[in-house]
């Protein structure tokens, strides 16, 4: 049998909780793209009609009955991709890369089309959005984002500039190269640390995306804490799998 080319085309995962506001402006902006031949959102269990707004808008939907967070959605989003193949075979072509998206970007999306080049030229493995400065300012401390990157240098060897931006493109060899992802908000950094690991190539892209940033109230400090919760256990559980091989001789 000849080997399978390169798909010329990706599919787009897109996680999302309760954006009935944001979803259905983010999947027209990606559906837009020529590269862009297949939209799944993945409502994680909203309680708001995301995703009727997504239906109506052409996206594919899967629904969790109840909210597992992001990585999960993620990881649904992409069966749902395998299964839509499998349903429709295309001869001769590899799995199409994923081009994961968040719900808030709303037009912006079309803006992500920068982080697909690279992987469908087979010049990187995984790209990942560079977002320039956003018109509302955050309320962090850059408390979540200096763990994870610093984690992210410690485990291999790379300081990344926006260590848990989600706008990421990825081959289907590099994503099954990383599952189980690890859970909840941990999902971006052990995804960048276990590709590298791996031996594959990452890439950041600027990409002119504007999203909902997380803002100073009680809320945005929980959120902020449940970022930092997951970051730091998914440096922690590779930082034991690292010692128990050493310990092990593996
Ligand atoms: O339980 C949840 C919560 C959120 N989402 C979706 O996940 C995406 C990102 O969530 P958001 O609330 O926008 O989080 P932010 O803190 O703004 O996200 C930043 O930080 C996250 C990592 O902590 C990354 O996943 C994001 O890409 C990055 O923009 C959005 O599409 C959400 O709808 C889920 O699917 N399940
Ligand atoms: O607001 C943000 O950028 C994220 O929630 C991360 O928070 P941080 O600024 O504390 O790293």
């Amino acid at each position: 049998m000849p080997p399978l080319r390169p798909s010329p085309t990706v599919a787009v995962v897109i996680p999302a909780k309760d954006e009935q506001e944001r979803i259905a402006a983010t999947v027209r902006a990606v559906r837009s793209l020529p590269v862009v031949d297949l939209v799944v959102v993945v409502d994680d269990g909203s309680r708001d009609a995301t995703s009727k707004a997504a239906r109506d808008a052409g996206a594919l939907v899967v629904a969790h009955p109840r909210n597992r967070g992001k990585a999960a959605a993620m990881t649904t989003g992409a069966r749902a991709v395998a299964q839509f193949e499998a349903a429709r075979p295309r001869e001769g072509l590899r799995p199409r890369p994923l081009l994961f998206v968040d719900a808030d970007l709303g037009g912006s999306a079309v803006e992500t089309a920068p982080l697909t080049a690279p992987v469908l030229a087979g010049e990187a493995d995984m790209t990942i959005a560079v977002l320039p400065r956003q018109a509302t300012a955050g309320g962090g401390r850059g408390l979540v984002v200096g763990l994870a990157r610093r984690g992210t240098l410690a485990a291999a060897g790379w300081s990344p500039q926006q260590p848990l931006s989600g706008m990421r493109c990825l081959t289907r060899a590099a994503f099954e190269a990383a599952l189980p992802l690890a859970p909840g908000w941990g999902v971006e950094t052990a995804l960048t640390i276990d590709l590298l690991r791996a031996g594959l190539r990452v890439r950041e892209v600027p990409c002119d995306l504007h999203h909902r940033v997380t803002g100073t109230d009680w809320r945005a400090q929980l959120h902020r804490a449940a970022q930092y919760r997951d970051v730091a256990r998914a440096l922690g559980r590779r930082r034991l799998a690292d010692a128990v091989r050493r310990a092990t001789g593996g």
